[in-house]
C-alpha cells in the first residue's frame, strides 16, 4: 500500500511523499517494524502519541494521530479528528475489506453472546459449510482454535483475522467497549443480533442509557443487504426495535413474527417456535430459560439465512454444549455442581431459576466479584443470588488491582445481609467445602467463570490451578 492511499482514504491532502510504501499498520509501538504506520490513540490508560518516538526508532515510516505535535517528526504525521476510527478504516482498507468476502453475523447484547455464537456456528457447520468465530472463549479461525485477549479484538487484529479466515461465515462476539473505542470501524455485517441488555459494565458507560446508545452502533455496520435479529422479550430489545427506522429487522418474542411457545424446562428443555402459521418444534441440549432465548436467536437468525427449520432443529439436538457455560460435574453422593460464566444479577437468576425448575434438595452459589469493574453490580447480584439460595460461599475473584483486604471486608458486609452466607476468600477451599457437603439433589453453583482462567493464583490456591474447570474435573475423576 502507498501513503498515497492513505491520504485518500483520511480525505488528507498533505501530498509530499506520497509515493511512500506502506508495509503494516500498527496501534502498538512494541509491534512496529520497519515501514509500518504508527497510529497514536489516546488510550483509556495510557496516550498513545507518547509512544511516537518509540515507534519511530522501530522504523515506523509514517504516523497518524490526533493531536498537534510540539514539534515536527522527522517521518509523514498525519492529523485527523479520530485516530482510532482512522485505524479502523485503514486496516480494512489495508486487508481489501476483509468482511465483505464472508457472510458475517455480529452479536451483541449483555449476556447470551457465547452461546448463541456457538449455537449459530454449529448449525451452519452442519449444513456442510464453515464458520469462524471471534469472542470471549476462543477465536476460530479455518478451523484452528487460540486464546483471545479481548471479546472484540482491537481493529488491527480483528481484520487480519478476517483477512486470513477461508471460513464461509464469521460470527463475531461484539461488546459494547469495542463499539464505543471504534475496534468495528470498517467492520461491514451481514446480520447484527441484539441479545438483550441488563445492568453491567456501569463502570465504563456510567448509566443504561449510554450503555444502550454503544450497543446501538452495531446496526451502523450493516451492509446495504443486511439485517437485524432482536429479542423483543427483552425492554430494551422493545425500545430498540421502536428506534430502528432504516433498517430490516426480525423480531422474536411474544407478539412478534416468531412467537415462542410451550416452554418446557423441566428435564430435556423443549419449546415451539410459531411463525407463519407453523409450529417448529425444538428440544435443546441446554438448561435454562435463557438458553431458550439464545437457540430462539439462533433459530431465527439460521433461517434468515436460507437454512431448513428441520436442519436447524436437527442441529439443536446434537449441540455439545458451551465450555464454561452451565457446564455439570457431580461429586460421589450424586451432587450437581454447576460451573457457569454469570456475573450479573440476571445471569444469576437464570441459572438458580433452572435449579429451582428442575426441584433442586438445596441449591448453594459460590461466587465474587470482579475487582476493578462495575461496582454497583454488586448488591444486586448477592440479592439475586439470595433469593433462590439455601446457602452462599463469597470468596475472591481476579481482583484487577482492587486491594485483597478491601474485597474480602466487602464481601464480609455482604454476607451481614445474607445470614446463610459465609465468607471463604480462597475458591478451592470453597468449592472443596461444598464437594464435600453437597448430597443428592443438591445443585451447586460456581459462577464468574467458565474455561477462563482466574488471574490470582490464592484463589485456587491449594490445588495450584487458576481453572475451576480442570479442577472440577479432576475431582469427578476423583485425581
Ligand atoms: C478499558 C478498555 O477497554 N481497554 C481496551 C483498550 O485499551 P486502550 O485503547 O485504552 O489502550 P491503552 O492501554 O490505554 O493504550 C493506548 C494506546 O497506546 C498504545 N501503547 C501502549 C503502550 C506502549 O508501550 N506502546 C503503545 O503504543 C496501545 O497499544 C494503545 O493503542 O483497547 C485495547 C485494544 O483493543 C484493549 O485490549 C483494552 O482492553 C482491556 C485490556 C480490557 O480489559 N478491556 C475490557 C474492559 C473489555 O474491553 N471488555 C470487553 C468485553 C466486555 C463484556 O461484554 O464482557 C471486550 O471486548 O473484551
Ligand atoms: N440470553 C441470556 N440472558 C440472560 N443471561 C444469559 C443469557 N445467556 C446466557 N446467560 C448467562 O450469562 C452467562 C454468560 O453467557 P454467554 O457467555 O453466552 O454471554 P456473553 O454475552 O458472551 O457474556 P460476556 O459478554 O460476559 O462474555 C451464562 O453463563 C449464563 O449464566
Amino acid at each position: 500500500m502507498k501513503l498515497a492511499e492513505i491520504f485518500a482514504i483520511l480525505g488528507n491532502r498533505s501530498g509530499g511523499i506520497s509515493d511512500l510504501s506502506i508495509n503494516g499498520i500498527q496501534s502498538d509501538s512494541r509491534k512496529v517494524k520497519p515501514g509500518d504506520v504508527f497510529v497514536a490513540v489516546n488510550g483509556n490508560v495510557v496516550d498513545g502519541h507518547q509512544y511516537i518516538a518509540e515507534a519511530i526508532e522501530q522504523g515506523a515510516a509514517a504516523v497518524i494521530g490526533q493531536q498537534s505535535l510540539s514539534s515536527r517528526l522527522a517521518i509523514p504525521y498525519i492529523k485527523v479528528d479520530n485516530s482510532r476510527e482512522a485505524l479502523g478504516k485503514l486496516v480494512s482498507h489495508f486487508y481489501h475489506y476483509p468482511s465483505k468476502k464472508h457472510i458475517m453475523i455480529g452479536i451483541t447484547g449483555t449476556n447470551g453472546k457465547t452461546t448463541t455464537s456457538y449455537l449459530i456456528k454449529h448449525i451452519i457447520e452442519k449444513t456442510g459449510r464453515t464458520c469462524g468465530l471471534i469472542g470471549t472463549v476462543e477465536n476460530v479461525i479455518n478451523e484452528q482454535s487460540f486464546s483471545p485477549s479481548n471479546t472484540t479484538p482491537d481493529a488491527v487484529l480483528l481484520q487480519k483475522l478476517l483477512h486470513e479466515s477461508r471460513d464461509e461465515f464469521i460470527i463475531l462476539e461484539i461488546s459494547s467497549h469495542a463499539l464505543n473505542q471504534s475496534r468495528t470501524e470498517g467492520l461491514e455485517l451481514d446480520f447484527a443480533l441484539f441479545t438483550n441488555l441488563s445492568h453491567d459494565h456501569l463502570d465504563y458507560h456510567h448509566n443504561m442509557e449510554n450503555y444502550f446508545s454503544e450497543k446501538k452502533k452495531i446496526f451502523q455496520l450493516l451492509k446495504t443487504t443486511g439485517e437485524a435479529v432482536i429479542n423483543y422479550d427483552n425492554e430494551w430489545g422493545k425500545v430498540l426495535s421502536g428506534e430502528l427506522t432504516a433498517i430490516p429487522f426480525t423480531l422474536f418474542g411474544k407478539d412478534t413474527e416468531f412467537e415462542i411457545k410451550d416452554v418446557a424446562l423441566k428435564g430435556q428443555t423443549s419449546f415451539t417456535i410459531h411463525h407463519n402459521g407453523e409450529a417448529f418444534s425444538i428440544q435443546l441440549p441446554l438448561q435454562g430459560i435463557h438458553n431458550v432465548y439464545n437457540a430462539s436467536m439462533a433459530f431465527v437468525t439460521a433461517y434468515k439465512m436460507g437454512i431448513p427449520p428441520h436442519n436447524i432443529s436437527a442441529a439443536f439436538r446434537s449441540f455439545p454444549g458451551v465450555p464454561g457455560r452451565f457446564e455439570t460435574f457431580y461429586n460421589d453422593k450424586g451432587a450437581r455442581f454447576v460451573i457457569d460464566y454469570a456475573h450479573t444479577k440476571d445471569a444469576f437468576e437464570y441459572c438458580l431459576q433452572t435449579a429451582k425448575y428442575q426441584h433442586a434438595k438445596n441449591i448453594y452459589h459460590i461466587f465474587g466479584f470482579r475487582g476493578g469493574r462495575d461496582h454497583t453490580k454488586r448488591k444486586e447480584m448477592v440479592a439475586a443470588s439470595a433469593k433462590y439460595s439455601d446457602g452462599i460461599i463469597l470468596t475472591l475473584d481476579d481482583l484487577n488491582g482492587e486491594a485483597k483486604e478491601d474485597v474480602i471486608l466487602e464481601l464480609k458486609k455482604h454476607r451481614a445481609s445474607f445470614p446463610k452466607s459465609q465468607v471463604i476468600p480462597d475458591r478451592t477451599i470453597a468449592i472443596q467445602t461444598l464437594w464435600e457437603a453437597a448430597r443428592e439433589g443438591d445443585w451447586v453453583f460456581i459462577t464468574g467463570k467458565g474455561p477462563e482462567e482466574y488471574k490470582d493464583d490464592y484463589q485456587l490456591g491449594t490445588s495450584g490451578d487458576l481453572d475451576t474447570l480442570k479442577f472440577l474435573k479432576s475431582k469427578e475423576a476423583g485425581t
